[in-house]
């Protein structure tokens, strides 16, 4: 534990508490994104555990609960591999809160071996990217009533590996099962970027994130990885160490101004020369909505 303490060099220092803010983490019923919902209900806000297993997330809400005192731990239905469900849960989440504060789009995908969502995208780009695109997409107006406040994405250092290859987005052509984890995660920095461009003085920022290399159930796909995890156990975060940046991003007093940017062990980082192609990032924005069916402005 000391060895993880003293690599652990990011920690969310941040006294910001959140009695009467909304918050709403995807896929926080277990790694990042339960630790980060965990912090949240410590704070004060009312927090949205987002996910696939409403059983398993009921078990974490309790658990959370318990453990800060705060029972308004909620769990709602939310696939992001199917965009009815989004949608659902939007509707459902819009007609029950006044608020939204904080959106953290943590869920993810790694590895899986070729599958597609309900909707016919490749799984990576269409859990990772497109499924938080449309679910952002459909909570941005509570997010301009509520502002500030602030969109948080957690994408990854394999963002550098990735590429945006318009003519294969959906990995037809060609298919690896990394490189499409690599793709989504740059489609995250780009939506980011993209997003704090067109909120900019909406009161609503967005920043994109790499957690670290943490402990979780991410590496289930890949018996390489998992020998890899385990293999270098002692310098890997645990998922509440892997949770610092995001609640850094979504915490911090006076970020505003780096909206748009990334972070890494609370820290502003350097992105991969795709990841800060402007014209990149507006093309995604658009053949996304195309591919969502969202109007285009
Ligand atoms: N663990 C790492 O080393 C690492 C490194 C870089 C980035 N990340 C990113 O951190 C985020 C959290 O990952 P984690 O490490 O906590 O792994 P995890 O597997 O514990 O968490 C991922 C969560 O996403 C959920 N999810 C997957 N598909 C979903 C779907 N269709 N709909 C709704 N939820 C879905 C899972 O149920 C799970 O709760 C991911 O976005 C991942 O890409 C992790």
């Amino acid at each position: 534990p000391q060895i993880r303490q003293m690599l652990s060099s990011g920690v969310c220092t941040s006294t910001t508490q959140l009695p009467g803010k909304v918050a709403v983490v995807t896929g926080a019923n277990s790694g990042i994104g339960k630790e980060t919902a965990k912090e949240l209900a410590q704070r004060g806000a009312r927090v949205y555990i987002a996910c696939r297993d409403v059983q398993k997330g009921e078990l974490v809400a309790k658990e959370i609960q318990t453990m800060t005192g705060n029972q308004e731990v909620l769990v709602r239905k939310l696939d992001l591999a199917d965009t009815k469900s989004i949608r659902t849960f939007a509707k459902d989440f819009l007609a029950e809160e006044k608020h939204l504060h904080i959106l953290i789009n943590n869920a993810g995908v790694m590895m899986c071996p070729y599958s597609k969502t309900a909707d016919g995208f490749e799984m990576h780009i269409g859990v990772n990217h497109l499924g938080h695109f449309l679910l952002t997409h459909l909570l941005l107006e509570k997010l301009k009533e509520s502002a500030p406040s602030r969109i948080v994405n957690v994408s990854s250092l394999a963002h550098h590996l990735g590429r945006i290859h318009f003519h294969d987005l959906q990995g037809q052509k060609f298919y690896s099962a990394g490189l499409a984890y690599c793709h989504s995660k740059l489609a995250n920095i780009l939506f980011t970027r993209e997003l704090a461009r067109r909120l900019k003085g909406s009161g609503v920022t967005a920043y994109s994130l790499h957690p670290g290399t943490v402990n979780s159930e991410l590496v289930r796909h890949s018996s390489f990885m998992r020998c890899l995890w385990r293999l270098f156990f002692f310098f890997i975060k645990t998922p509440q160490q892997g949770a610092q940046t995001s609640l850094y991003c979504a915490l911090t007093e006076g970020l505003e101004n780096l909206s748009g940017n990334h972070f890494s062990d609370c820290h502003v980082t350097w992105v991969s020369a795709q990841a800060r192609n402007e014209t990149i990032a507006r093309r995604l924005w658009d053949v996304s909505c195309d591919l969502l069916g969202i109007p285009m402005d």
